[in-house]
């Protein structure tokens, strides 16, 4: 499958500088952003900007920043599943996941988070993906923004729903083992039907439970 990528991005005012959310960025753009040493959610920045780096470079990989002046200050990004993830077992070319996504805690809340899901989606290649992201409370920054799992997954269901993700149910054990867990997916419109229908079956591998 070929991946196109087009680029956009968004300016948007902010008391710091201009507010930029653009995307998808490219390895060597990525690697001369300064990263905000408040983007530790999954590993530290320097690591976590690095890994991004690496990302960009895949054929299928995505990432998307917004940034003030030269400064990430978040990011969302889409790759195809770890091999160790049952969705890896599809062996579909089209599905890619949203696999990260952050935005430094003192810049939260200000609909960077949708803006990021927003941009990602312009691009009409992702028409031709079926896009899915697993949500774990075991991710989520619980401590640092006080909310209980409920009104966090209100928060990331907001989000996600600004990027066109609806919830899908699956019998994946690690998203069922806590109701707040979730299955969310965008399946593009040129999404071909042998598509869909693989992505139901890797969802429910334990069909003769339903
Ligand atoms: C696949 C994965 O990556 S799962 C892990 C997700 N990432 C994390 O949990 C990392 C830590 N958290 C974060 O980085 C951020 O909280 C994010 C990325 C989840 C959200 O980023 P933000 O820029 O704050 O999101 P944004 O401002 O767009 O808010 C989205 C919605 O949630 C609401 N919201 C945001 N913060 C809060 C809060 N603390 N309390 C209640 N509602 C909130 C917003 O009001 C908005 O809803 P609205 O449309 O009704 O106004």
């Amino acid at each position: 499958m070929e991946h196109k990528k087009t680029y956009f991005s968004r300016t948007f005012p902010h008391d710091e500088g201009k507010l930029i959310i653009e995307g998808p960025v490219s390895s060597e753009r990525l690697a001369s952003f300064e990263f905000h040493e408040g983007l530790k959610a999954f590993r530290p920045s320097k690591q976590q900007q690095e890994a991004l780096v690496k990302i960009a470079a895949f054929p299928e990989g995505r990432i998307n920043v917004a940034r003030i002046e030269n400064m990430v200050v978040g990011y969302v990004t889409f790759l195809y599943p770890d091999s160790l993830e049952r969705w890896y077992e599809a062996e579909l070319a089209n599905l890619i996941e949203l696999g990260a996504v952050e935005v430094v805690a003192a810049y939260r809340g200000a609909r960077i988070g949708k803006s990021l899901l927003e941009l990602s989606m312009l691009d009409d290649a992702m028409e031709d993906y079926i896009i899915i992201t697993t949500e774990y409370y075991w991710h989520w920054d619980l401590k640092g923004t006080g909310l209980n799992v409920w009104d966090y997954r209100n928060m990331m269901e907001k989000m996600m729903r600004a990027g066109g993700m609806e919830f899908f149910s699956t019998d994946d054990p690690e998203v069922c083992s806590h109701p707040a867990n979730a299955l969310m997916a965008r399946i593009g419109k040129r999404v071909d039907q042998e598509s869909i229908e693989r992505f139901d079956r890797v969802r429910f591998k334990h069909r003769v439970n339903y």
